[in-house]
């Protein structure tokens, strides 16, 4: 298995900022199968961006900024689970949900029911922010109520010790990084930030 999974406790929490600083440190290559919303730059776009890194073509490119599922049907079409298998590439490949772990794909599956199927790794990606216990807590229990291999939490935003602790501990998880809010958010601020996230063990992990 080369690929591993960035999801996470919500949408626009920070999976993509996160995957763009694993992307380069991995020398990987980047994957967003489904991308709901095109007015704003997309994920992959901004993953380009942030990493200099090559990334696949979207399986899907929706219009409509909501839940694939409902973006689909938007269009008239319903997302087909065999448009998404891992493509095979050389070397490693970071692959992007959509939302949290619970978003659908269709009426009939979950994004973390998509990743059980592909077997692979996954990363949660969490706020440091209140309210983060909960929310982490629930996706861990969905990843493995799915089957689903979590290395571990990454973190985003201010320093909150005490409640990531929380986390790991009462949750028997791992602790990735934190990952600060950077401003200005820019390839060689990701670059540095991201050298205090574990790469070591998510790259074991593949
Ligand atoms: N560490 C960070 N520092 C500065 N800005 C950030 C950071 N993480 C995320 N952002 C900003 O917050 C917004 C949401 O982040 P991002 O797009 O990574 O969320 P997401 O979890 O990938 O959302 P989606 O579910 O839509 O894929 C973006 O404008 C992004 O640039
Ligand atoms: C549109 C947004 N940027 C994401 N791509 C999709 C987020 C889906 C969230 C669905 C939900 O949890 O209500
Ligand atoms: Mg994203």
């Amino acid at each position: 298995m080369n690929a591993i999974v960035i999801t996470g406790t919500d949408t626009g929490i920070g999976k993509t900022v996160f995957a763009a600083g694993l992307t380069a440190a991995l020398n990987a290559t980047y994957w967003k199968p489904v991308q709901s919303g095109l007015e704003e730059a997309t994920d992959t776009e901004q993953v380009a961006r942030l990493s200099g890194r090559p990334a696949l073509p979207e399986a899907y490119r929706l219009q409509l900024p909501a839940s694939p599922h409902l973006s689909a049907e938007a269009e008239g079409v319903e997302i087909d689970p065999n448009r998404l298998a891992l493509p095979v590439t050389d070397g490693p490949l970071v692959v992007e949900g959509a939302g949290g772990v619970m978003v659908p794909l269709t009426r009939k599956l979950f994004y973390r029911d998509m990743f059980a199927r592909w077997q692979a790794p996954v990363v949660l990606v969490a706020r440091t922010q209140l309210g983060t216990i909960n929310h982490t807590a629930m996706s861990l229990m969905a990843l493995r109520d799915a089957g689903c291999s979590v290395v571990g939490v990454a973190f985003i935003g201010a320093p909150e010790p005490d409640v990531e602790d929380t986390i790991v501990q009462m949750c028997a998880t791992t602790h990735l990084g934190r990952l600060p809010h950077l401003s200005p958010l820019t390839p060689e601020t990701l670059t540095t930030a991201f050298a205090k996230v574990d790469t070591a063990t998510i790259k074991a992990a593949l």
